[in-house]
Order: structure tokens, then sequence, then C-alpha cells
């Protein structure tokens, strides 16, 4: 599918989405726990589906609601012993089910679309296989999972997927032995694994963090069924309207927790940062237009804001620069070039700087009209219809369908604020 859009400002209130992080791991928890919990997520995606799958072939019931989800946990004796999953393009959810396969004993075989073979896996197929699990590649079309996942002392890099750590922390408190995650190196993406605790705390599980040594401790515990889970608002996704917001007229994003855990929150912070009026409210927030100035921010606990972030940048007269940007490759496209040949495309001009580690965008001239394609990446698809809503002409998205991995109601949200679009058959 392709988007063609018209130019014209975005102004106006939206709900934000269900967050994706947050229903990943309450449906994960909700499916260990010893009783039904009922999930209060409205917005689904094709990342939340995808974790409803692989938890339905893992033996769990969960049936739509019309609020969100109910989770009938799988007794011991129904679970199944070998399985087929598609964990499609998600990389949360492929990072957290295969420890998981390996904590209740089922072997699998896992097939993935787009990019996600090719994302980062290594350190935790390693130390997986180090404590007991078996792992065959089938012409790196089918990745061949078994073995009971074994207790112990485990280490992981900090600087290459916090999801890496984020599933062994889902996994491990089902062993009957402890274990330890030490991490090694920076940590970064350090709020995703904090939503990870606060999740697993909700559900009575505690994985105590020793701050000098950088190590989880996870005992042995029981997931404890809540009874009822709400799923709060997705800050990533509300982040393109408040830089819509702070770039035209105003725009508010309701359902939003300004106590929340997400790291992406943070693109409040960076609005006020550049100059844009922010308002911080009891449930959402707003941002508009004032005296916008260049900035320059580290993307290393952010990088999902990345791509908006650039076309915040192209508005701006003067340089801006995105810093510590290396893991921005290792996405669902390599969104170090997606961002630059999308930047180009409208006109903007951006650079890498000589050691890789830094887009620096110099801003300020109206974007043109143009054809870009969507990298296969919702995030780019975000970002162009941004850039789109103010350039000098008609603009069209091609491959616009990616959207759907996080934010499929996008485009209806874009036609509330104001925003001109329709799709087109590719
Ligand atoms: O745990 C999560 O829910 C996520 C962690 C982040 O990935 P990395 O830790 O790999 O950066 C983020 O980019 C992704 O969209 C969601
Ligand atoms: C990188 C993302 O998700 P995942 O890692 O789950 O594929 C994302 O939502 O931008």
């Amino acid at each position: 599918m392709d988007i063609s859009i018209t130019p014209h400002d975005l102004f106006g209130t939206v709900e934000a989405i269900s967050s994706k992080s947050y229903a990943h791991r309450a449906l994960i928890c909700a499916s260990l726990a010893n009783g039904t919990t009922n999930i209060t997520c409205p917005y689904i995606s094709e990342d939340i589906q995808v974790t409803v799958d692989c938890l339905k072939a893992l033996g769990t019931t969960i049936a739509r609601t019309k609020q969100g989800f109910r989770v009938v946990p799988a007794k011991e004796a129904n679970r199944p012993q070998n399985i087929q999953l598609n964990c499609k393009e998600s990389g949360t959810t492929f990072r957290f089910i295969l420890p998981l396969l390996g904590a209740l004993n089922i072997s699998a075989t896992i097939s993935a679309e787009g990019r996600l073979f090719s994302r980062p896996l290594e350190p935790l197929i390693s130390e997986l296989s180090s404590h007991g699990m078996s792992f065959t590649w089938l012409d790196e079309k089918f990745l061949e999972v078994s073995g009971q996942l074994d207790g112990g002392s485990f280490e992981m890099p900090g600087n290459i997927s916090s999801q890496f750590i984020s599933g062994l922390l889902l996994s491990l408190p089902l062993l009957n032995k402890p274990s330890t995650i030490q991490i090694t190196g920076p940590i970064q993406s350090k709020d995703y694994l904090a939503i990870t605790e606060h999740v697993m705390t909700d559900f009575d599980i505690t994985t105590p963090f020793e701050v000098n040594s950088a190590t989880y401790t996870i005992e042995a515990q029981h997931y404890v069924c809540p009874g009822v889970y709400s799923i709060e608002g997705d800050w990533s996704n509300a982040a393109p309207w408040l830089v819509a917001g702070a770039i035209g007229q105003g725009v508010e994003v309701t359902g939003l927790s300004m106590q929340s855990t997400q790291g992406d929150k943070a693109i409040l912070a960076a609005l006020s940062l550049v100059g844009a009026r922010v308002s911080r409210q009891q449930k959402g927030a707003a941002s508009m237009m004032d005296h916008l100035r260049p900035f320059s921010i580290s993307i290393s606990e952010v990088c999902d804001l990345a791509p908006v972030l650039a076309a915040l940048a192209a508005f701006i007269p003067g340089t801006s620069k995105l810093t510590d940007i290396q893991r921005l490759r290792l996405k669902e496209s390599n969104r170090v070039q997606s961002i630059c040949t999308t930047l180009k495309a409208f006109g903007v001009t951006v650079e890498l700087s000589e050691d890789q580690t830094e887009l620096v965008i110099t801003g300020g001239k109206q974007p043109t009209s143009c054809i870009v394609d969507s990298y296969n990446d919702h995030r780019i698809v975000m970002m162009s219809a941004i850039l789109a809503s103010y350039a000098t002409g008609p603009v069209v998205i091609t491959h616009a369908e990616a959207i759907n991995k996080s934010y499929p109601l996008f485009f209806e949200h874009f036609k509330q604020l104001g925003g001109i679009c329709h799709s087109m058959e590719s």
C-alpha cells in the first residue's frame, strides 16, 4: 500500500494507543500466572498480535475482549511439547520467547519476516546454549530451538539489545534454581529494563539489581495473577504527534502517564529543550510551536525516537545533532541509512559524522514534495508523514503498510488531526 499525503497542518487532540512494550510483557506475565488476568489494552498492533499468537501456541488461552484480552494460563499438563512459531518482525517477541521456551522445556521451530533474523541474537543464543538449550538454523529461514533451560550465572552485554536481558528476567524465575544476570559494559535502553521490572513486580516477582556489580539476582518464584491489568498509553507512538504540535499550531495527546517508566516520555524534555511550548497534563501532554532552536540529543536511551527527532531537526534553522546512533542500525531497517535517505528525498541536508556516531542535520528549509519509501519500517513511515504534512507539495510514501507493526490506526489519527491522505494499492 502506498499513501499519498497532501500537506496540511496537524492540529487538535488524539488519544494515545496502548503501549506495545507494556502489552508484550503483561501478556507474557499473565500467561505464566496462577489465574485469569483481564488486560485492558484497547489498541493492538501486529507486534502485540505476534506475542498473543506465540503465547497461544504455548498453550495459553487468550480471547480478545471489548477492552483488551482475557488471558487464561495453560495447565502444566496441557502444555504442548513441540510447536511452530512465527515471530514475524517483532524483535521483542522473539528475544522474549527464546528463554521462555527453554524455561518451559518446549521445542519449537521459529520463522520470521523482514529483517528479524538479521538483527543481533548471538549473545542471547550463546548464553542459552551454555545453559542447556540447543539452536539449529535451517537454511537461515527457520530456527529450531530445544532443551531445558538451566539456572545459574548468565552474562549479557548491555549495549546490544536490552531485550536479551528482559527476556531472561521474565523466564528465569520459572526455574527451580536461582540465577544471576551480570550485565557487561555500558547499559543502554535502561528504561526498557525498568518496564520489565515494573510489570513483573505487578505480578509479584522481584529481581533485585545490584548497581556496583551490574547484576540481577533472580530466585525461583511464582507469577501471581493481579486479576486485572491496565496497559498505559504509548509514549513512543505519541512522539510523532507531539513533534507535529511543536512545528505547527499545537497537538494534544491524551491517555499518557506523566509518571510512566517509558523512557520515550523524554520526547517532552526534548521538545522543551528545542524551545517548543510543552504542557504536561494530568493524563496527557501537548506541544506547540515557539522559537525553536537547534539541538544535540543522545539517542542511546531513546532509540525509537530517532526518526521523529530527525524530522523535528529538519524544521529548525541551523544544525542539530543526533548522537550515539550506533544501535539505530539494528532495527526494522538500518535506521541510520533510512533516516538519511528519507531526509535527503525531502531536500534536507544530513551528514554522518566522521566516526559514524552522529547524524548532523541542517534544517530550516521547507521539505520538498517527493516519493519516499518506508524501508519496511513503521517509525520511518511516521517520520515521513510528519515531514510530508509541511512539505511544498504532495508526498507519496511507498510500502506504508509497515505502519501496522506498531500503529495500524496511525493514518486514522493523522486524519483526525486534519492530515490529508489517501491510500493507493502499490
Ligand atoms: O523491550 C522493549 O520493549 C523494546 C526495547 C528497545 O530495543 P533495544 O533494547 O534492542 O534497543 C526498543 O527499541 C524496542 O522498540 C522495544
Ligand atoms: C525496534 C522496535 O521493535 P522490536 O525491537 O520489538 O522489533 C520498534 O518498535 O521500533
